[in-house]
């Protein structure tokens, strides 16, 4: 029997760097399903999962979907005019619930978990090659924490420094379940995937191939257009 078949069991959390915390395993199984049938509803409409399309004519190799705002390079719309001209499906209430929960887990400080209101979640789907380059999400106007779920087949999540997308960085394994939490000195990292590992999956959690990424943000925007 080779090596690779046993696994050490994973901490229940680990700060990566200040202010980026992985809490593997974190979200339950119901939980894990009932987010896999709410993007796969979301992916359907009414503005359908699609590939991002970048303003140098670059097509992304993740399909996402959003739901209250769209985001779309490099911007939060109310209606995605880049795909179908319809507004995005609701935020729903107990998608914010889940996020102060998931950030009152990262930093144990419940007082500031209570005032986090997500108003957007970034849905991408990988399957195939799909991957994502090294980027910093700087499109909110809050320096709210990022909240981000992983269902599905693992992947490797590189998290690096604020300044450039060179080193230091450190890879993550992003295995179903896990959460992983990116604020304060943090917040501006630059991160990607690197790889997803095909078939290394969750079956039990509606998803029979491919990585789903969950990520709950506040944009700051208010009730601007
Ligand atoms: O898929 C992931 O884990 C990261 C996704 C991401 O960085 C993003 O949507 O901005
Ligand atoms: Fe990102």
């Amino acid at each position: 029997m080779s090596e690779g078949l046993f696994r050490l069991p994973r901490p229940a959390r680990v700060e990566v760097a200040p202010g980026a915390v992985h809490l593997p395993g974190w979200l339950s199984p119901e939980r894990r399903r009932e987010l896999v049938t709410a993007c796969r509803e979301w992916a359907r409409g009414p503005v359908p999962i699609r590939h991002t399309v970048l303003p140098g004519g670059g097509v992304m190799s993740v399909r996402s979907v959003c739901v209250g705002w769209h985001w779309q390079p490099y911007r939060y719309t109310r209606v995605a005019s880049d795909v179908n001209g319809l507004p995005v499906a609701p935020f729903p209430e107990w998608l914010g619930a889940l996020g102060r929960a998931a950030l009152a887990a990262a930093y144990g400080d419940a007082d500031a978990a209570a005032s986090y209101s997500p108003d957007t979640a970034l849905i991408n789907f990988y399957d195939g090659a799909a991957k994502m380059g090294l980027h910093q999400d700087k499109d909110e106007r809050s320096p709210a924490p990022v909240v981000s779920f992983s269902i599905g087949d693992s992947c490797v999540f590189r998290f690096g420094n604020a300044e450039h997308r060179g080193r230091p960085y450190t890879d993550v394994e992003l295995v179903s379940g896990d959460l992983f939490v990116f604020g304060g000195p943090s917040r501006f990292a630059y991160h990607g995937v690197p790889k997803v590992v095909p078939g290394t999956g969750d079956p039990e959690a509606g998803l029979a191939r491919g990585r789903l990424n969950i990520t709950l943000r506040e944009t700051g925007l208010g009730t601007d257009t």
